[in-house]
């Protein structure tokens, strides 16, 4: 089980900080979110910022894009030192061409399927998959509340990785809290991104402990 704060809820004057924090707290990927005020109606970050927090932290960027046709950024995240680059299903009309691009560039590849996007659609690429992110609210903000529908599908990635002897992981992703964390495990989930659960508090390590301690029950 690994554990993924999203430094969206982060203090982005305090990056470094925010992200040592969640690092000697026990976090195993530090997850980033871009979005481009098109796909999503919100603006981040870009290849930039994660070139600048790459030489804080020794933990795995895993960087997740919510921009339209991200095969025009793959490049720039590679370069910048992305170690996951996760693209949606929803976002391009060339899937399979993205995630080759990405591989090609010596970056772990992953798709992620918003909430009303069922498994079937992503059928086709999960034998070349290194990550497959289940979101579990609609992408653009954090604080949303977990979307219970999303559990079904976590359910059947890891069925059909058990039954076609695939290696990736089961990422989710939105109103991760103890409680969701807890059945998204119990549904066979194995990386857990929290934004404001683990930032919003007084005590990050604190919080990361606690989602351990609740998936690990
Ligand atoms: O990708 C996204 C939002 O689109 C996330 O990674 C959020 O950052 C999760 O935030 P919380 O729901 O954990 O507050
Ligand atoms: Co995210």
């Amino acid at each position: 089980m690994k554990i993924a704060p999203s430094i969206l809820s982060a203090d982005f004057a305090n990056l470094e900080r925010d992200i040592k924090v969640v690092e000697a707290g026990g976090a195993d990927y530090i997850h980033v979110d871009v979005m481009d005020g098109q796909f999503v109606p919100n603006i981040t970050i870009g290849a930039n910022v994660v070139s600048a927090i790459r030489p804080t932290t020794k933990l795995p960027l895993d960087v997740h894009l919510m921009i339209t046709e991200p095969e025009r950024y793959v490049e720039d995240f590679a370069k910048a030192g992305a170690d996951f680059i996760v693209v949606h299903q929803e976002s391009t009309l060339h899937l399979h061409r993205v995630l080759q691009m990405i591989k090609n560039a010596g970056v772990k590849a992953g798709v992620v399927i918003n909430p009303a996007t069922p498994v079937s659609a992503i059928k086709e690429v999960l034998s070349m998959v290194d990550l497959v992110l289940v979101m579990t609210v609609n992408p653009g903000f954090g604080g949303q509340a977990f979307i219970p529908s999303c559990l079904t599908k976590i359910e059947e990635l890891a069925a059909i990785r058990k039954e076609c002897g695939y290696d990736y992981e089961i990422e989710v992703d939105g109103g991760v809290v103890p409680e969701t964390a807890a059945l998204c495990a119990q549904a066979g989930a194995d990386v857990f991104v929290a934004g404001s659960y683990v930032y919003n508090a007084e005590n990050p390590a604190q919080q990361i402990e606690l989602l351990k301690a609740a998936i690990e029950s």
